[in-house]
């Protein structure tokens, strides 16, 4: 069974509920939404409420669907030419989905963090002001303010403060990591995805990035693909189990790992299969 942090576990009056989350705290609804690539069904009739500035993951077996789904929330897979998507994703109430939207603009919104770390081949600065940069933001001391701000609220830097001008490429796999994060948290989006973000790196980093995500839902939404039960335990206030392509059980993180429901998600979690 995976262990669960005693100051972590809620009560029933402080557990979020999920099936009827007001809408002043939901970040993001999912309704209906299934996805093919061609002729295949991937995800099934998915629908969850991901409440505002907490963490969510999303676990389950290798295939079953966690990082099409995670990409659904920034239309990422909207650049996979076989791809078909039913039903609807709503951002205060609005469905992502919708043909007025600006995907661009929404992409800013929710930014994105992958598994390998992925720097710019420039400056650990210029990584940071890159989406400000876009956006026409030239004023030095405007850039000056969101590099430290970022970098801050990244936990890198200290680090990197006396190298801000050397090419990011100089850093670790771990410090690159936390330098993503600090160029996505840079445009202030409300949304922050991560794609099994400590998946590449060591125990040490891993942990830096476990501690900055607790720290990074004091102001964004995070949602978190994990295929490491363990971190899912430690970081996320919900847990969403899928198994091939459908979400088996949504609940608060403790109930999950320690009471589950569905026969299918303790199988999982007592690593019947996996
Ligand atoms: N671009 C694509 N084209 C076709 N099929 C895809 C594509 N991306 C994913 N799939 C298929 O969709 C299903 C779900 O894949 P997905 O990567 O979302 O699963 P996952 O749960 O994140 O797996 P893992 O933990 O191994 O990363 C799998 O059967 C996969 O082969």
């Amino acid at each position: 069974m995976i262990s669960i942090d005693p100051n972590k576990t809620k009560t029933d009056a402080e557990k979020v509920d999920l099936a009827n989350l007001p809408d002043s705290e939901t970040a993001l609804e999912i309704r209906g939404l299934n996805l093919r690539y061609g002729d295949k069904q991937a995800l099934f009739d998915i629908g969850m409420k991901i409440p505002k500035k907490q963490v969510t993951a999303f676990i389950g077996p290798s295939g079953c669907g966690k990082s099409t789904l995670l990409r659904c929330i920034n239309r990422m897979n909207d650049l996979v030419d076989t791809c078909h998507i039913d039903g609807e994703i709503l951002l205060h109430g609005q469905n992502i989905y919708d043909k007025a939207v600006d995907v661009a603009a929404l992409r800013r919104n929710v930014g994105m963090v992958f598994q390998r770390p992925n720097p710019f081949p420039k400056s650990i600065y210029e990584n940071v002001v890159y989406g400000l940069r876009l956006q026409g933001e030239n004023n030095r001391r405007v850039l000056d303010e969101a590099c430290e701000r970022s970098l801050r609220g990244a936990a890198i830097w200290d680090e990197v403060k006396d190298r801000l001008h050397d090419n990011a490429f100089g850093l670790s796999g771990g410090q690159q990591q936390r330098l993503v994060i600090a160029r996505a948290i840079a445009i202030e989006p409300e949304v922050l995805l991560l794609d099994e973000p400590t998946s590449a790196l060591d125990p040490i980093s891993t942990l830096t990035i476990e501690e900055l995500i607790t720290e990074l839902k004091s102001k964004y939404t995070v949602v978190i693909v994990t295929h490491n039960m363990q971190q899912a335990a430690r970081v996320s206030d919900q847990t969403a189990f899928m198994y091939m392509g459908e979400l088996i059980e949504y609940a608060d993180t403790n109930t999950i790992f320690t009471t589950p429901q569905k026969k299918k998600t303790e199988d999982y979690i007592t690593g019947r299969y996996g």
